[in-house]
């Protein structure tokens, strides 16, 4: 039994949605490209819309460049996301920010252009090799002194943040790490982070592939779990986007 009732222009908007999946309608980002879209591709609609609120700084927009280059270039952030992301931070004036996934770090470079000078991202990676991309470009933009890299499992770098007393002491948290890991990096971020924070989720649709969990497939019914979990979570607000590839917002209460 689903918790609440679908209210009818809801229904209608998912329906709206779905005709736009099944047509390809809203069929990606062209340039710049939205490298992790589950929306599809070659959209004008979507294009229209990077092309009318796409405000990237030089730096960013050069480590984007770079890493799309990357044989794992579709793992990085899409760039409007990334572009809510930074405004949400601007808008509760963060100044302490958890990434759990950093890749070459568009997104870690994202927020901490963002934060106050005082400000910190603490930066989970297990990867040293991808973040030596984005290094360089981070102390280009001159805000290296802000980002704090943890390359290690990020389980360990959150519960090492819990057993040193910063509860309650962060304001964002963004969860694009390994996705079986998400409901513990829910919990543990929902611990870290203070009331009226954020937590953003990403790849939230799995390509689509959580409407039909496979039994082998680990990933796909993990989020499906969180996505459920979060549904009935009373300890949060929340909404889902249809951007990139699917990104919940929670809001701590
Ligand atoms: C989707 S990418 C992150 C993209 C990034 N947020 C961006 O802005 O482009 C996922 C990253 O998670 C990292 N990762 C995978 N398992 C991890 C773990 N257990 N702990 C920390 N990082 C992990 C990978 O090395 C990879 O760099």
């Amino acid at each position: 039994m689903p918790l609440f009732s679908v209210p009818k222009e809801v229904a209608v908007g998912a329906a709206m949605l779905g005709v736009a999946f099944a047509t390809g309608m809203l069929a990606g980002f062209g340039t710049p490209k939205s490298s992790k879209s589950t929306i599809g591709k070659n959209s004008p609609l979507l294009q229209y819309i990077l092309d009318h609120s796409l405000r990237e700084h030089p730096i960013l927009k050069k480590l984007r460049l770079l890493t799309a280059d990357h044989p794992h270039g579709k793992m990085m952030v899409s760039c409007d996301q990334a572009q809510l992301m930074a405004n949400l931070v601007k808008l509760i004036k963060a100044k302490k920010v958890i990434e759990i996934g950093v890749f070459t770090g568009y997104n870690t470079l994202n927020m901490a252009l963002v934060l106050p000078d005082n400000g910190k991202v603490i930066a989970c990676d297990i990867n040293e090799d991808y973040a030596k991309i984005g290094k360089p470009l981070w102390k280009e933009a001159g805000v290296d002194h802000k980002i704090d890299l943890r390359i290690k499992p990020a389980i360990q770098t959150l519960d090492e943040l819990l057993a040193s007393g910063e509860a309650e002491t962060f304001d964002f948290a963004f969860i694009d790490a390994d996705k079986e890991s998400y409901i513990e990096y829910y919990e543990k971020c929902l611990r870290l982070i203070k009331k009226g924070g954020i937590i953003a989720i990403d790849n939230i649709l799995w390509g689509g592939r959580v409407l039909k969990p496979r039994k082998d497939d680990l990933a796909a019914q993990t989020i499906h779990q969180l996505n459920e979990k979060l549904l009935r979570d009373a300890r949060i607000n929340i909404s889902i986007l249809p951007m990139g590839d699917g990104v919940t917002l929670a809001f701590k209460l």
